[in-house]
């Protein structure tokens, strides 16, 4: 029986939390309102991203993913679409973010609530004035966890963290952002790095530390580059549904070639309305919870 595990950002998925999009954007006076304020780049189609997103859903489900969904909330933005930022995964339990972006502080209690519901165990909460986001921390091979220190995670909310999973991994890397395109921007690791496999990454190297980008390569990940004009389109952001075999969002041909190339699978989803517009890729829409270890 393969062991379960939820220190790896490549390992088989089994469960999936989710936010469906018919959820987090909630009617058309919500999406009017909100917009423009949460830096997406152009207005939402709220039909249209049903239907993205229920095809996302199939995608899914046809790995064998038991999916699971949030609850439509008063409280909570647009922004809510993309749940893997409000929480991490790790075997002594979930940690509760603490967003950077101030208009999603509402988010992480209403997965508190979900892992209450599902006896699902919480190993603790980052607290203000630290702040972690999910899209900043990813899991490395050997048990490594990288975290980014940028605009939405602080040094205050790296040392909780750290403090908390110290006795869970084997090694702890700080990989400081640049300012890039300044605070309002979303940025985070993974704009820069989707782990694939083990020893398989999407990286966007012009914007990668290089002490960051030379770890990696020195512990034998071959690096899969996004070009220039692929970066906005999320072309960095690959989902892992298990070891080589991923998903993405339609319209990043070099990327998905060079994926291809390299031995990967890749399965596409169009994403115009859940993705491009607001700045989020298949890691940001999803929060496995439970992988299997290859
Ligand atoms: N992990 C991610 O890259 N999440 C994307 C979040 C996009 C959202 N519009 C935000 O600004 O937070």
């Amino acid at each position: 029986m393969p062991n379960t595990t939820f220190q790896t950002d490549v390992g088989k998925i089994k469960r999936i939390l989710l936010k469906h999009v018919k959820d987090a954007f909630r009617n058309e006076q919500q999406i009017e309102q909100e917009w423009k304020a949460l830096h997406f780049l152009d207005k939402p189609d709220r039909n249209n991203a049903i239907r993205e997103y229920d095809a996302l859903c199939d995608l899914l489900t046809g790995f064998g993913i038991e999916l699971e969904f949030l609850p439509e909330t008063e409280n909570t933005t647009l922004d809510s679409l993309y749940p893997r930022d409000n929480a991490l995964a790790t075997n002594g339990g979930m940690i509760l973010c603490t967003m950077g972006k101030q208009n999603r502080q509402t988010e992480p209690e209403h997965h508190n609530t979900f892992y209450a519901q599902t006896q699902t165990n919480v190993l603790g909460e980052i607290t203000s004035p630290g702040s972690v986001e999910g899209g900043d921390v990813a899991w490395l091979q050997n048990n490594v966890l990288a975290v980014a220190n940028g605009y939405r995670t602080n040094p205050a909310g790296i040392a909780q963290l750290k403090q908390m999973v110290s006795p869970l991994v084997s090694d702890f890397i700080e990989v400081p952002l640049p300012h890039f395109r300044g605070p309002s921007d979303v940025f985070h690791l993974m704009s820069i790095i989707s782990p694939i496999a083990d020893d398989l990454a999407v990286v966007y190297s012009p914007l990668m530390p290089v002490p960051f980008r030379q770890y990696l390569l020195d512990t034998g990940v071959r690096l899969v580059e996004v070009p220039e004009q692929e970066y906005d389109s999320q072309g960095c952001n690959v989902l892992a549904v298990a070891p080589g075999v991923c998903v993405a969002v339609e319209g990043n041909p070099i990327t998905h070639q060079r994926l291809l190339d390299a031995g990967a699978e890749v399965h596409t989803f169009k994403g115009k309305d859940i993705c491009e517009k607001g700045c989020g890729g298949p890691t940001c829409l999803t929060r496995p919870l439970e992988r299997e270890v290859s």
